[in-house]
């Protein structure tokens, strides 16, 4: 299995002195490429911050996070900007859709401010596999909530990323939709071989993940992986 994200002694710090926070503790973590990853624990683990330090959205105060072989922990800031917008996919709880573009433009958005060329064929076809065929010129307004988290998922797999963070991608969903959004990030990750990683207090999310990484206290606590039926 080849690694997509090895986080090696990582350990983020709040604060100093007495007051100081470890939000995440000595972490050491492996995620695996084309394969669905859940990381989970209590309120305060660490979840939120081993995403913003995995995404390079935030530095680790020591340690490494390598993603596809690539020491992100080290990267200047322009270097990380460009590798969150051609290497990394985001799909958020509340959907982080720009509600005055309609759902095409809104797939398109990651290659319109890479300065890619914007291929309405491809949107569409990226919305069809998110079972959003005929509603590539709906505005986000007009599509459900489920509806709008598949767009969100089609803009995030539209740049063919080495990975995708999902935060809470169910939370704000009925359980039948989470369960649909959930079938289609499981099935981006079987029939595309994406990679996704999770972040979720979801058991529902959990029991469909090929693993789960479970954080307490800021450090890795558990580790499970799912055996194959
Ligand atoms: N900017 C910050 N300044 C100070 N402390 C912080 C900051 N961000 C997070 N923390 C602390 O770090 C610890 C881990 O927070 P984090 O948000 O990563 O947990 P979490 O598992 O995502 O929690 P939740 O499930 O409630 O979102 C907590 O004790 C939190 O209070």
């Amino acid at each position: 299995m080849d690694t997509a994200l090895e986080l090696d002694h990582v350990t983020r710090t709040y604060g100093r002195g007495p007051h100081a926070v470890h939000a995440l503790h000595g972490l050491n973590a492996r995620l695996y490429a084309h394969s669905l990853s859940a990381v989970m624990g209590p309120s305060g683990s660490g979840k939120s911050t081993f995403l913003q330090c995995a995404a390079g959205l935030d530095r680790p105060t020591s340690g490494t996070v390598r993603l596809a072989g690539r020491e992100v922990s080290a990267m200047r800031e322009r270097e990380l900007t460009r590798l969150r917008r051609e290497r990394i996919g985001f799909v958020f709880q509340s959907f982080n859709l720009l509600p005055t573009l309609t759902a095409q433009e809104n797939v398109l958005l990651p290659l319109r401010l890479d300065g890619k060329r914007r291929d309405p064929v491809r949107a569409r076809r990226m919305l069809a596999r998110v079972g959003l065929e005929g509603r590539a010129d709906a505005r986000p307004g007009e599509l459900s909530g489920g509806q709008q988290q598949r767009v969100a998922i089609a803009r995030a797999l539209i740049t063919e990323p080495d990975i995708v963070f999902a935060d809470e991608p169910t939370g704000a969903l009925d359980k039948d939709t989470a369960a649909d959004v959930l079938g289609l990030l499981r099935e981006s990750v079987s029939a595309y071989g994406a990679t996704v990683v999770v972040v979720t207090h979801d058991p529902a999310v959990a029991a469909r993940a090929d693993r789960v990484l479970r954080l307490a206290d800021g450090r890795l606590a558990e580790e499970t992986a799912r055996v194959p039926a």
